[in-house]
């Protein structure tokens, strides 16, 4: 105690220190408190946060774009080799480039590396990344600048994926170059494809495919149309300022309308590729579809896209079926089924964040409107810059106000196929001598095959691009292929190459039939072909889609495709007059179950309301019965009381009478003494010997009752 004295002893001063020493001591003890509580705080907040305290972070939701391109770019980092902690995944964080992508970091079985062959059938080669795991915190070092990275998730409960990066810095110039640089790797990734994004039931577009460019070469469509268009749409991206400086609405719309299968949606990814524009698909007969959903989607569209409504004149019929009769009705089953099918699957990292998000909450309320759709296609919210392309099968389905230039200021109409088509179709089918140059040179690069893979389903064939994104095709195996096989029968050669003693079995027709390449033709054998195939077609009568069906069946063979496409025009009406037939048969049986169960129902009403018209009769009828039986028991009361009151009243009468006479009755005398009385007076004494007084009595007294 007296030690702690003589430490404050000299702060505070003696007893005989000036009163002003006094308060300066203070004044310096005061603010050495105040510096060493301060401190004290500033140090406890450096250890329980010390990001907050000096470093800038930003956050980067997976709803968002730069999400996508943050994660490519981090798993592309070496600094992942080095890593005590990260997460190896084969999932690709840029859409639609797996297995095809291969960042510095990423490593795949050597055997399969060395083997080289890129071109074996459905081979996949799996290459594993690394990524940063899930809330740790990791270190990256970037232009001098060290980077704090964190994967986690967002704690309102949704579940979605953030990733945080933290970095020291005066200002946040490192974080946008970083961001930049990003999306700069990302989209050279994505050159050679096209994204697709859906509309969702939340308003947001989902990240949902990505394919590769399709050529436009591989269009067939009549002479001019896909270079009116193409030239139409790159004209109207350069004309922004032509469109500012006349005040109209910087926007273009074309509508794509005909028969099904015949190139419109082909058409539009075609063009996608060329303008190297990513396409937004709503499609309208979605369920979830309503006036306020279209709105936000279509102002979060960015400034160059292709939007495309699919069915538009489906968008307030509801129905899924495309057939001439449907009513327009809303079916409840359809518009299910339509939720699962309203956007494709979507694949990869968007696949999870799809579910998720559509998991909890899938509205039915598909409420659009008409005004609803033109408000959102031309209103005040809707974006500048895009093109927006509109398909449907029914033109005469489509409001007039919805077609109208301004909203729609181009049609083409899709036919079925012509000749010229049919002919181009074959050609563009069956690889040519001659056009194997034009062919290395990339043309046919990134066409997809059609579906649906099968193990014999080579990726290299000539073909047209279909909708299956899983396939793809490169230029030069197309031709190495091709150039490998010669004659359906080498194939035997491989097979029975170890035999000595026995030759291999020709190979029979449906087998060499299922090769997958056909043998370069020379121009003149190919234009021979093409012809033969084109004279069989008649003209407009089926779908490009069809003509492409029968090709692939024979696409290994064309000289048997050309010889049995008329065959096969037989065979194709045949079938679809005996579908026609069987529909028919199908209507009319339904239209006889219709009218046999409208007569049922009409007997079953009939009789149902005869039966209720009985019952009322009977219901009166005891009701009448009731209220008769009331009156006559009423009647019968009264009659009673009338009966007694009269006998009273005449015995009143009598005694009356009787003490006018002087005659004693007796004041004691019962009532129904007094009425009995009465009764045997009025049985005995006849009416005509009452006196005239006693008549004047009686009349006065039933008046009154
Ligand atoms: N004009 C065409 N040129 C090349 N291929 C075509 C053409 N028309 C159709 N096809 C082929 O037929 C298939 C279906 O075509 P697509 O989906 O583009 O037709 P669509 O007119 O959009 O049909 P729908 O109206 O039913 O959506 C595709 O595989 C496509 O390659």
């Amino acid at each position: 105690m007296d030690a702690l004295k003589s430490l404050v002893q000299p702060l505070v001063g003696g007893a005989g220190g000036s009163s002003v020493i006094d308060g300066m001591k203070l004044v310096v003890l005061g603010g050495t408190v105040e510096t060493a509580r301060r401190v004290s705080s500033s140090a406890w907040c450096l250890r329980v946060s010390p990001c907050t305290a000096f470093f800038l972070t930003a956050h980067f939701s997976e709803e968002d774009y730069p999400y996508d391109w943050l994660m490519l770019w981090l798993s592309r980092r070496p600094e992942w080799q080095r890593s005590r902690e990260f997460e190896t995944t084969t999932r690709t964080t840029t859409p639609g480039f797996s297995g095809s992508r291969t960042a510095d970091n990423s490593f795949c079985d050597e055997e399969e590396e060395d083997d080289g062959d890129d071109t074996a059938p459905g081979k996949v080669k799996t290459r594993v990344v690394f990524q940063p795991t899930f809330d740790t915190t990791h270190t990256i070092y970037y232009k001098g600048h060290w980077l704090r990275v964190r994967r986690g998730r967002k704690s309102d409960g949704s579940g979605c994926e953030v990733l945080s990066i933290s970095v020291v810095a005066r200002n946040n110039s490192i974080l946008k170059q970083l961001v930049l640089q990003a999306k700069k790797e990302y989209e050279a990734e994505a050159i050679h494809r096209i994204q697709i994004y859906f509309a969702d039931s939340h308003g947001s577009w989902r990240w949902t495919d990505s394919r590769h460019k399709r050529p436009m070469s591989s269009i067939v469509l009549n002479p001019g149309v896909k270079e009116m268009l193409l030239n139409d749409t790159r004209d109207f991206l350069k004309s922004e300022k032509w469109y500012a400086d006349r005040g109209i609405p910087f926007r273009r719309g074309y509508l794509l309308h005909g028969v099904p299968g015949s190139g419109k949606s082909s058409l539009i990814h075609a063009i996608a590729g060329e303008l190297m524009l990513d396409i937004y698909v709503v499609s309208l007969s979605s369920s979830w579809i309503s006036d306020s959903t279209l709105q936000t989607l279509m102002g979060r569209v960015p400034a160059r896209c292709i939007v495309l409504l699919e069915d538009l004149d489906a968008a307030f019929t509801r129905s899924v079926t495309r057939d001439k009769n449907s009513t327009g009705t809303p079916d409840s089953s359809s518009a299910t089924s339509e939720e699962g099918n309203s956007s494709p699957e979507p694949t990869s990292s968007a696949n999870s964040r799809h579910k998720r998000h559509n998991k909890d909450h899938i509205s039915d309320v598909n409420t659009l409107s008409l005004s609803g759709l033109l408000n959102a296609l031309d209103g005040v919210a809707a974006a500048e810059g895009r093109i927006l392309f509109a398909t449907t099968n029914h033109l005469e389905r489509l409001d007039p106000a919805l077609s109208r230039p301004g909203r729609m200021d181009v049609w083409i109409e899709f036919k079925n196929a012509s000749k010229w088509q049919a002919e181009a179709l074959f050609r563009n089918f069956f690889p040519s001598t001659e056009d194997d140059a034009e062919v290395l040179e990339g043309d046919l690069e990134g066409i997809d095959l059609p579906g649906p893979q099968s193990p014999t389903t080579s990726s290299n064939d000539s073909s047209l691009w279909s909708m299956s994104p899983s396939f793809s095709s490169s230029t030069s195996s197309l031709v190495s292929r091709s150039t490998k096989n010669t004659t359906p029968g080498s194939g035997a050669e491989e097979f029975g190459a170890k035999n000595q003693a026995y030759l291999p079995p020709p190979v029979e027709e449906h087998i060499a039939a299922c090769q997958h390449s056909a043998k370069p033709l020379d121009a003149a054998k190919l234009a021979q072909l093409a012809k033969k195939f084109a004279d069989s077609i008649p003209e407009e009568e089926f779908s490009v889609a069809a003509l492409q069906g029968y090709l692939l069946k024979n696409k290994s063979q064309p000289e048997t495709a050309a010889e049995e496409a008329a065959p096969w025009v037989i065979s194709e009406r045949e079938l679809k007059e005996r579908l026609k037939k069987e529909k028919e048969q199908r209507e009319i049986k339904e239209k006889l179950e219709r009218e046999k169960r409208r007569k049922e129902l009409l007997e079953k009403e009939k009789e149902k309301a005869d039966l209720e018209k009985k019952e009322l009769e009977l219901a009166k009828l005891k009701l009448q019965l009731q209220e008769q039986g009331t009156k006559d028991k009423a009647l019968a009361e009264k009659k009673e009381a009338d009966k007694a009151a009269t006998s009273v009243e005449a015995t009143v009468i009598a005694d009356a009478n009787a003490n006018a006479k002087g005659e004693d009755t007796g004041v004691n005398e019962t009532k129904e003494e007094l009425a009995a009385d009465a009764d045997s007076d009025e049985e005995n004494v006849p009416p005509s010997s009452s006196t005239p007084s006693e008549v004047t009595w009686v009349r006065v007294v039933e008046t009154s009752s």
